[in-house]
């Protein structure tokens, strides 16, 4: 699904209303509406009072337009005006005098009013600015935000956490924290960013009948990624298919105490389809591989303790590098001898990035279109360190055209880049923050290459599956007790999805 940026939101709403032959206020009711209508399923007519803090612009008049439906199907309302400005847009204008037609008579807020008296349990309907935000709010404000974000009250938010700036850090003293955020036909960027999704506790999209083919036809820098999106990327197995069909994937990494990384990786490997699999660790990896993961081959470099040098006495289809490899000396030299005589794309994780990241002109040994996978402090290692989130984003795909890599930015929400585009995966949970979690990814990603996905298909199909596997565990424990190794697990079932026809996966149109 696309995530659109305010000027193209703005676009698809000018389209819309030419292309149906809409006024303007007739998109604004239908807007409305829909938001009444999810409110109205949620609340099913129960005795709440909701309080409808609408701004004077298009986002307060959808406030108000919810406000009257509200009203008409028995709801009890409080109705403000949050007055920050004398220049209201038309449709608030006309959808006030439609409230007021209702008998209805907004409260008006300005800089010296008190706040208004809000029982524990009342919902706080915010509707105060939307995409429409294009500086601070002033300081009375921001007091008001706080008081609201302050009650013990549920806050729904219209279309956007008033305050939020899209393309922009927002000063987070002044924004709205949503409980539910409804928000209009495409989920926004904001959303899933560390800094501002905190602000965003859940969102719903949903559908104004906005004109998908024009908004399908625009270029946007991101996109969400769920089963949807990946389903299609899925290949089935041929009947004549055989072991070689799925390549031999190389996990090379490991060190004294830190052979687990590769144990995990290595076996992520396999369950994700890759036909053989060999790891390449130090001596003291033999035995414990071997008695693991039986179906996995080794090879030892003569050191015991760390890799020293990279010799692999076969062409392998792809080689997944760095997890628990330390970054000594030697083996920096060992990984920069095997980039200088390697040209198929890599997998680069963990101690991986950090040697690169130490030695920056091996960056330019990375064969093409190599995938990067970062957490946050690796990423800051290799790129620097950013003062809000959109200047992370800025630098990363800096870095990206630079180096010709595809880089996965792990987190909550993972983002993939490459050249053109951000993909912002939607599986996964808390629960795999822990340790190894990261080493499992690179697995997948590397299993996936080996089969012949291209490494954006591989990248992008990697990371919803892992975090998908990720989801599944919590069927049968909690988040505290998920172990990487749990994640391995749950991937059989994790692909097997993408074989059924009507899975019930319906992560994009509902997001926590
Ligand atoms: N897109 C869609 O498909 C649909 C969109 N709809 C709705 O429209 C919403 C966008 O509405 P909007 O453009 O009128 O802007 P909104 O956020 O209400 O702000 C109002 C005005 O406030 C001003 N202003 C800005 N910052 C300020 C500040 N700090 N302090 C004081 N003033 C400030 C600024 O005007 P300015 O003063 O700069 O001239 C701005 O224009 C959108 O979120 C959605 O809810 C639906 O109705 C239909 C379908
Ligand atoms: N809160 C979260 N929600 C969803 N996924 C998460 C969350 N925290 C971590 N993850 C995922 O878990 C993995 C952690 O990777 P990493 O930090 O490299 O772990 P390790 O180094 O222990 O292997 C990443 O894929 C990341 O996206
Ligand atoms: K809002």
């Amino acid at each position: 699904m696309k995530i659109l940026s305010a000027e193209q939101i703005r676009a698809a709403d000018a389209y819309t209303i030419q292309s149906q032959n809409l006024r303007s206020e007739e998109l604004m009711e239908r807007a409305g509406i829909t938001i009444f209508n999810w409110l109205h399923q949620q609340l099913n007519g129960s005795p709440v009072t909701l309080h409808i803090f609408c701004g004077i612009g298009n986002n307060g008049g959808d406030g108000l337009v919810v406000a009257r439906h509200l009203l008409e199907h028995g709801y009890k309302i409080q109705v403000y005006v949050v007055n920050y400005s004398d220049k209201r847009s038309q449709d608030f204008l006309i959808n006030f005098d439609r409230l007021k037609e209702q008998k209805v008579w907004p409260e008006i807020l300005k800089e010296k009013s008190p706040m208004p008296d809000i029982q524990d349990g009342d919902i706080v309907v915010d509707a105060i600015f939307g995409t429409g935000l294009n500086r601070e709010p002033s300081p009375w404000v921001g007091r008001l935000m706080q008081d609201l974000n302050s009650g013990k009250n549920l806050l729904v938010s219209i279309d956007i956490p008033s305050g939020m700036f899209l393309d922009k850090p927002s000063d987070l003293g002044r924004v709205i924290h949503a409980n539910y955020v409804l928000t209009f036909q495409h989920p926004k960027l904001v959303f899933f960013l560390p800094s501002t999704g905190s602000f965003c506790e859940q969102w719903v999209a949903l559908d104004i009948g906005l004109d998908e083919a024009f908004i399908n036809s625009l270029d946007t820098d991101y996109e969400l990624i769920g089963y949807h999106e990946i389903r299609p990327l899925y290949r089935f197995r041929s009947k004549f298919s055989h072991k070689g069909t799925f390549g031999h994937a190389v996990i090379a990494g490991g060190s004294h105490g830190k052979i687990g990384a590769i144990k995990l990786a290595a076996e992520a490997c396999l369950r994700s389809g890759s036909g053989l699999v060999t790891a390449y660790v130090p001596g003291c990896g033999l035995n414990p591989l071997q008695s693991s993961i039986p179906e996995v081959m080794v090879l030892t470099d003569g050191e015991e303790k760390e890799i020293r040098e990279i010799k692999i006495p076969f062409q392998p289809t792809v080689v997944g590098i760095g997890m628990g490899m330390g970054t000594s000396k030697p083996s920096l030299a060992a990984f920069r001898s095997f980039l200088e005589g390697w040209s198929s794309p890599v997998v680069v994780d963990a101690d991986g990035l950090n040697m690169l990241a130490k030695e920056k002109a091996m960056l330019k040994l990375l064969p093409p279109l190599s995938v990067l996978t970062p957490h946050p402090g690796e990423l800051e290692r290799l790129i620097g360190s950013w003062k809000n989130e959109f200047e992370k984003l800025e630098m990363a795909r800096e870095f990206v055209k630079k180096v010709g890599c595809i880089l996965v930015i792990k987190g909550a929400h993972t983002i993939v880049l490459d050249k053109e585009k951000g993909y912002v995966n939607t599986s996964g949970n808390p629960g795999m923050a822990t340790a190894g979690s990261g080493d499992v990814l690179t697995g997948v990603i590397t299993g996936l290459l080996a089969q012949g996905y291209t490494p954006l298909e591989a990248a992008l199909m990697g990371v919803y599956v892992h975090g998908r596997a990720g989801d599944l565990c919590l069927q049968a424990q909690s988040m505290e007790s998920l172990t990487a190794g749990d994640i391995i697990i749950q991937l059989g079932t994790a692909f097997r999805e993408f074989y059924l026809e009507d899975s019930t996966q319906s992560n994009e149109e509902e997001g926590e």
